[in-house]
């Protein structure tokens, strides 16, 4: 099926309900190619079931997710696990590493389990360590690594295949608040540059402004925001040029930002 106004992903009419109680209540979605979404709203509002659904780790009990032309809501559990290992990226909000492999060697995970040779892996591994700021952890393990460090290393493991989309959930949550917007502007910085599409849940809707307004020269943090409140699409906020309101979205207006 052709996706409305060529979104790389877009849901329609989603609904979830954990043991019959909903989480998600019709929402329709699109997210073009390249573009930095961020999804916001209070705690309880969706946002992981959201993002979950759209990376077809979750199925909706009702509605539709396409990735391109992909029908995730139709894929077995195998094409679907293919699909988000070659395809997608996820960052939780706590990050999780491989105890036993040092940074370096989780970093370069996704590169060797596509075929990429040992020196190759590596060295990719160690120029995303350094882009986000711990590039002296590369050979440590994670447990003597502080939080902070180990999710800026998840984080070079989420984006080192260059994925198609990068799901980060909350993904500065472990950190410091002088952190957050940091992390946050390496995360859009290197999803520009990529042409990777992100989709960002966060409560903290101060730090996607933050983020903004803390980086004099770079990108805006996000092209469009999307609020939810209880499993519904409320407001969407576009900031760039390249958003759209998506199938069944709300129409765009504008928040002080
Ligand atoms: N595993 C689960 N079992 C039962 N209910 C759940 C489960 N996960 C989420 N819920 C419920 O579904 C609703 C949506 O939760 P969800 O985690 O998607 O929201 P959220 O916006 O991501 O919240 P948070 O910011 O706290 O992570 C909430 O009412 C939550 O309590």
């Amino acid at each position: 099926m052709a996706s409305p106004d060529n979104d790389v992903l877009w849901a329609r009419g989603l609904h979830y309900a954990y043991d019959g109680s909903p989480a998600l209540q019709g929402i329709s979605l699109g997210i073009r190619e390249g573009e930095i979404l961020a999804v916001t709203g209070p705690r309880g509002s969706g946002k992981t079931t959201l993002l979950r659904c759209l990376s077809g780790q979750s199925l909706p009990g009702k509605g539709e997710v396409w990735f391109n032309s992909a029908p995730v809501h139709t894929l077995g559990r195998a094409a679907r696990e293919r699909l988000r290992l070659s395809r997608f990226g996820w960052i939780d909000s706590s990050p999780r590493l491989i105890p036993e492999l040092t940074a370096w060697e989780n970093v370069a995970l996704p590169l060797l389990l596509h075929g990429s040779g040992h020196r190759a892996a590596r060295k990719a591994a160690q120029e995303w360590l350094e882009r986000l700021d711990v590039g002296d952890c590369a050979r440590k393990r994670p447990v003597v690594l502080r939080q902070a460090q180990r999710q800026r290393v998840a984080v070079a493991r989420a984006l080192i295949h260059s994925p198609s989309v990068l799901f980060a959930d909350e993904p500065t949550a472990p950190l410091h608040q002088s952190d957050r917007a940091q992390v946050l502007r390496t995360l859009s910085a290197a999803a520009r540059s990529h042409g990777i599409t992100v989709v960002l849940a966060t409560h903290d809707l101060s730090l996607t402004h933050a983020a903004r307004t803390a980086d004099a020269t770079g990108a805006e943090l996000a092209d469009r925001t999307v609020a939810l409140a209880d499993g519904r699409r409320v407001r969407t906020h576009t900031t760039g040029g390249t958003s759209n309101a998506g199938p069944g979205g709300s129409a765009a207006c504008s928040l002080s930002a």
